[in-house]
């Protein structure tokens, strides 16, 4: 009955980081990763391709697909302006429990609607359950073979609007060979690669950016 590393992540949050700092709660999870124990977090180097590309978008509504430990819902939504809100989908409830304690420690929770379930159910019902018309920008980070799936979802669900940015994490490692192939390939989205290495690593790794063109 010991602690997870999720656990351990959020130990390290609360008694490291400043409450109600974003910055600080980013940087400790960093360290964290980097100096005691590697988690799956998006990580600083390609945190800062997400940041700027967040902050070209400038969303006002952002959805996330996985959130693991909330270290990408931090991210995004410390930079969303006001009125702006990140959705973000957990299918795991331990780890949801933990995203919750760490966005709220960043004191971004008023941003964010954190919701547990698999992204095929819940997908569909965002215009009931939340009055979201489109979404501005969608970051996919949950389960590499769902990636297209759930793009493709979007889509049919009229969630996607023309210029709606979609980024997505590991397309080299892990890898998402399906979902890049997609979107290199259709003429509805305008697609460009950030060459970039795996979190905390020296393996490469990137993020693939792509503009749905309605
Ligand atoms: O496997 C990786 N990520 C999988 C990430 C999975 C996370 O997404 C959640 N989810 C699943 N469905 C939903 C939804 F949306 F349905 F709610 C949310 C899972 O519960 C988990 O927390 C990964 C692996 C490596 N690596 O180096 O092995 C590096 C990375 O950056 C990675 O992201
Ligand atoms: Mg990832």
């Amino acid at each position: 009955t010991g602690s997870t590393r999720p656990q351990r992540l959020l130990r390290a949050v609360q008694k490291k980081a400043t409450q109600g700092d974003p910055q600080s709660v980013i940087a400790t999870i960093d360290d964290f990763c980097r100096h005691s124990e590697w988690a799956m977090n998006v990580g600083d180097e390609k945190g800062l391709i997400l940041d700027s590309i967040v902050s070209e978008v400038n969303p006002s509504t952002a959805l996330e697909l996985g959130t693991y430990c909330g270290y990408s819902t931090v991210r995004i939504a410390r930079l969303l302006p006001p009125g702006g809100r990140c959705i973000t989908l957990e299918f795991n409830p331990a780890y949801a429990a933990v995203a919750r304690q760490v966005i709220a420690w960043a004191g971004i929770q008023d941003k964010v609607q954190l919701v547990e379930g698999p992204s095929g159910d819940l997908i569909p019902q965002m215009k009931e359950l939340f009055g979201v018309q489109t979404f501005d920008f969608v970051f996919l980070d949950h389960w590499k073979d769902r990636y297209l799936p759930d793009a493709k979802l979007l889509e049919e669900c009229g969630l996607l609007r023309e210029g709606t940015v979609l980024l997505a994490d590991n397309v080299i490692c892990p890898g998402t060979p399906e979902y890049l192939q997609y979107v290199r390939n259709s003429p509805r989205y305008e697609s460009r690669y950030f060459k970039s290495h795996l979190e905390y690593t020296k393996v490469e790794d990137g993020l693939e950016k792509s503009v749905f063109l309605g």
